[in-house]
């Protein structure tokens, strides 16, 4: 089991240069934080943040290294404004994109080629929650958005229910154990017991300051990727301090 907890922010579409005042507030208030911390600005601020206390990474990525892709952002492109990660598979990609588990497998290869962590997301959505189909769609997306070459540096799963992101609403521990176990488990069949079990777990969908600590405790969640709470530095603090 990995011994840092990963705590990372997705500021989705929000933030201008003003933000990097942000990161300044939340540095000051958690010089020595118990976890890893990650920012992921929009690409328009990467360079602009990267480089100081915070690491900074991207929030999608084109799987080519450069061409005629209209508005696309390559691995490559993310690293050299100075990100060392990105988030892949974002259900709000999937569904706003038409992103794929083909899509995001190439995407995931592109980041390993540029050296960037890559944090795959998977998740159901309530309908299929509903019909119990819940361990079927993240064990597809699983195997099929992540490539032969996982490591444990290279590869982090955030398990987002698409219906807990942005409404408040989030599984019981017992279901957020369920799925990670499972997550666990299908990791270490695929990628052997040392890798598949330092791989970080990060549980996503309405984590706050007040839900935090609670989900920490769950066995197999190694950390958090948090949408809403991350774009201040207090709650996105309240969250580091709980970890
Ligand atoms: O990437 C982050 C997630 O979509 C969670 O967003 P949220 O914390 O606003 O629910």
């Amino acid at each position: 089991m990995p011994n840092r907890k990963l705590v990372a922010g997705n500021w989705k579409m929000n933030g201008l240069a003003a933000s990097a005042a942000m990161l300044e507030e939340l540095v000051a208030a958690h010089p020595t934080p118990a976890c890893d911390i990650l920012i992921c600005p929009p690409a328009t601020l990467i360079a602009a943040l990267a480089g100081g206390a915070v690491p900074i990474g991207g929030q999608d990525c084109h799987w080519a290294v450069s061409g005629a892709h209209t508005g696309d952002i390559s691995a490559e492109m993310l690293a050299d404004a100075g990100a060392t990660a990105v988030i892949l598979g974002h259900s709000e990609r999937r569904a706003d994109h038409g992103e794929t588990d083909v899509t995001v497998a190439k995407k995931t290869h592109a980041a390993w080629r540029a050296g960037l962590l890559a944090i795959v997301c998977v998740g159901e959505t309530e309908a299929q929650r509903d019909a119990n189909e819940t361990l079927d769609v993240v064990g597809r997306q699983l195997g099929a958005s992540v490539p032969d070459g996982a490591t444990a540096a290279n590869l982090a799963i955030a398990y987002e229910p698409v219906w807990a992101i942005g409404t408040g609403r989030t599984p019981s521990l017992e279901e957020i154990a369920q799925v990670h176990d499972f997550l666990r488990a299908e990791l270490v069949k695929r990628f052997g017991k040392e890798t598949g079990s330092g791989i970080r777990l990060l549980y996503g969908g309405s984590v706050k300051p007040g839900n935090a600590a609670e989900i920490f405790t769950v066995g197999n969640v190694d950390g958090a990727l948090v949408g809403g709470a991350s774009l201040t530095a207090k709650d996105f603090g309240g969250i580091i301090a709980a970890a």
